[in-house]
Order: C-alpha cells, then structure tokens, then sequence
C-alpha cells in the first residue's frame, strides 16, 4: 500500500516535521508512507491575495495529482472516528491525503475526491492537521495488522 500526504506549506524541518516523519517511520513496516511539500512562487503569491484567487491556484496545483483513492481533509467533511477511518484506507493500493492550503479548498476539488473527511470541529494549522492525520494513519495501519499500539 503507497499512502501520500500533500501539503501546500514550505518544509521547514521544525519539531511538527519531526513528529510526522515518526509516525511515517513507524508506519513503514506496514505502508509505504510519503509527505510531499508544495511551494512554488505561484503559491507564495497565493498567500498574499484574495482567498478565492488563492484557492484556484491550490486546486491547479492539486488536480494534475488526483489519482487512486483520493482523499482531501476540510473541518467541514464528515467527521470519522478511527475505526471509520481504518476502513476507509483499507484495501487500496495508492492512497492520497490532499491537505488544503492556508484558505482551505474550492469547492470544486472538493468534488473531485472520493472522500473529504474532518479531523475535528476544530481548525488546525496545516502541520497541526498533519501530525494528526500522520497518527491516525499510523494507529490504522496497527488495527488493521492487529498490532497492539491501537489499544
Ligand atoms: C489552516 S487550515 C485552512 C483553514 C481555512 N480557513 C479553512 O477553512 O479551510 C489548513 C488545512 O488544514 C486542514 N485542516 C485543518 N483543520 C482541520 C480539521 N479539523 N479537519 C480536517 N482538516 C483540517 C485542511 O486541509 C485545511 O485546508
């Protein structure tokens, strides 16, 4: 199983990174797990304009990516508990975690995926969103291969 996470954010090697590249490295023993960073200057400027102008350009960037099971994190999707989230990532061959920018997704990628799952009602920064989708995956993978860490 290849699991990706993408994330439009610059990696910046901080202690968040550092905690996901953990939960990746104890997941390898069941998944191939990727984190790919996406920052150019169109993102950048992206940044600094309107949200709707922003979010086009992350759904630009994000489309050309769309392959296998495709899977986007918004505070508004449907909200999963692990069990929900073990069987959704279940049983496939290459799966993809689209993490939105800092003004969230267009409506229309949204659309494009098979699943748009929330973590929580709450908002978290991008780094905070992917430490806990990291775990999750992480906590799947041992239910999944009845290791005792999901206990
Ligand atoms: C800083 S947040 C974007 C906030 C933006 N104003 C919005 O409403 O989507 C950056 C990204 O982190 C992810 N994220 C943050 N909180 C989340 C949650 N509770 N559930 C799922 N994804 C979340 C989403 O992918 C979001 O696009």
């Amino acid at each position: 199983m290849k699991i990706n996470i993408y994330s439009i954010l610059k990696p910046t090697n901080d202690d968040f990174d550092k905690i996901i590249k953990e939960f990746i490295k104890m997941s390898s023993k069941y998944a191939k797990v990727e984190v790919h960073y996406i920052f150019n200057k169109e993102i950048a400027k992206a940044q600094t304009i309107g949200d709707k102008e922003a979010q086009e350009i992350y759904t630009k960037t994000y489309l050309p990516l769309l392959k296998g099971f495709n899977v986007a994190l918004d505070v508004l999707g449907k909200q999963v508990d692990t069990y929900a989230f073990s069987k959704l990532i279940e049983d496939k061959n290459e799966i993809n975690f689209f993490i939105g920018g800092a003004f969230g997704f267009e409506r229309e990628f949204l659309t494009k995926c098979d699943n748009v799952i929330s973590l929580s009602n709450l908002t978290f920064a991008h780094k905070v969103a992917n430490v806990v989708l990291s775990e999750q995956i992480f906590r799947s993978l041992c239910i999944q291969n009845n290791h005792p860490y999901h206990k």
